[in-house]
């Protein structure tokens, strides 16, 4: 649905994404996630064409729709004068489904956009997206300033779309838990470079947290960072006891406890080592 090849941005101050090369399978939902300054924005931007690269391609297969992160609504219009303004702006519309939409979320049309709380805005420009009837929605931060409830509320529409239309979604969010339920796609930018990007049930299956005393981390992080089948992503240690993430087979010494990591603890343990990478083609952990 998306496929970036050697892609990179540069702002006057410096390169804002380096060599990021990824394909979003289509029907997926992507969590694109990193912190401040990770290139989400920028890599967004440039996949619905707000910016050209400066290296690079990146490609949408179909028609995109971009939500940004500030909302674009018009505080003084109506909910029916943005939907009026949509239809004018754009040759794919479909004015029932938008009034559907938004009678079902109980949006009074003729309310002004100001006056809607934060978690019916976003509705609001949800459904301004998805009257577009798009192939792919990108949503930067659709969360962001939303109570636990409205940010529920959100991402429970985004799933009953890609459930009724088939469509893919890429959407970035600082909140990993509030992915985990609806993400089938992880996305893992840091520092302008792409981390991790994989089918998330085999990214957690492919890894594991391991945990044993302090004398085991030898065994497993010899030169290089990874030994036999096991590639150490983070390790972390106390005294007496070590805690890694690790990729690969669980170690055959019974002394190590082994489970499966969550979705959080996977993303954490990539953005705390910004030299370990999980992308498809790339065997080793590390460039
Ligand atoms: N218009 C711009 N001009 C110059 N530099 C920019 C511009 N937009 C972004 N940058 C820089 O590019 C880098 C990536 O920014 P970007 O907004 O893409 O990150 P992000 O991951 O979306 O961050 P956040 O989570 O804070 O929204 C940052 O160093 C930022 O300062």
């Amino acid at each position: 649905m998306l496929e970036a090849t050697g892609l990179g941005v540069r702002y006057r101050r410096g390169w804002a994404l380096r060599d990021c090369s990824l394909a979003l399978p289509a029907g997926r939902v992507a969590a694109l996630v990193g912190p401040n300054g990770a290139g989400k924005t920028t890599l967004m931007h440039a996949a619905v064409g707000l910016l050209a690269p400066a290296r690079g391609s990146v490609v949408v297969r179909g028609q995109a729709a971009f939500v940004a992160q500030d909302k674009p609504l018009y505080e003084t219009f109506t909910v029916a004068e943005m939907l009026t303004f949509g239809r004018r702006t754009n040759l794919r519309w479909d004015q029932p489904a938008a009034l559907k939409r938004l009678a079902g979320l109980d949006i009074p049309l003729d309310r002004k956009v100001g006056r809607l709380s934060g978690g019916q805005q976003a509705q609001v420009a949800l459904t301004i997206a998805l009257a577009r009837t798009p192939d792919l929605l990108v949503l930067d931060e659709p969360l962001a300033n939303l109570d636990p409830v409205a940010r529920h509320d959100v991402m429970r529409a985004i799933m009953a779309e890609v459930a009724e239309h088939g469509l893919s979604v890429l959407l970035s969010s600082h909140v990993v838990s509030d992915l985990e339920e609806t993400c089938d796609w992880l996305v893992v930018l840091n520092g302008g470079r792409l981390q991790v990007s994989g089918d998330i049930e085999d990214l957690l299956a492919g890894h594991l947290v391991l945990t044993g005393p302090a004398e085991l981390a030898g065994t497993l992080t010899g030169a290089g960072g990874s030994m036999g089948r096991v590639q150490v992503v983070a390790a972390s240690r106390t005294a007496r006891q070590v805690r890694m993430l690790v990729r690969g087979e669980p170690p055959l010494d019974p002394r190590w406890r082994a489970r499966q990591p969550g979705l959080d603890e996977l993303v954490m343990g990539y953005l705390r080592s910004p030299e370990s990478v999980a992308l498809p083609g790339l065997a080793q952990v590390g460039r």
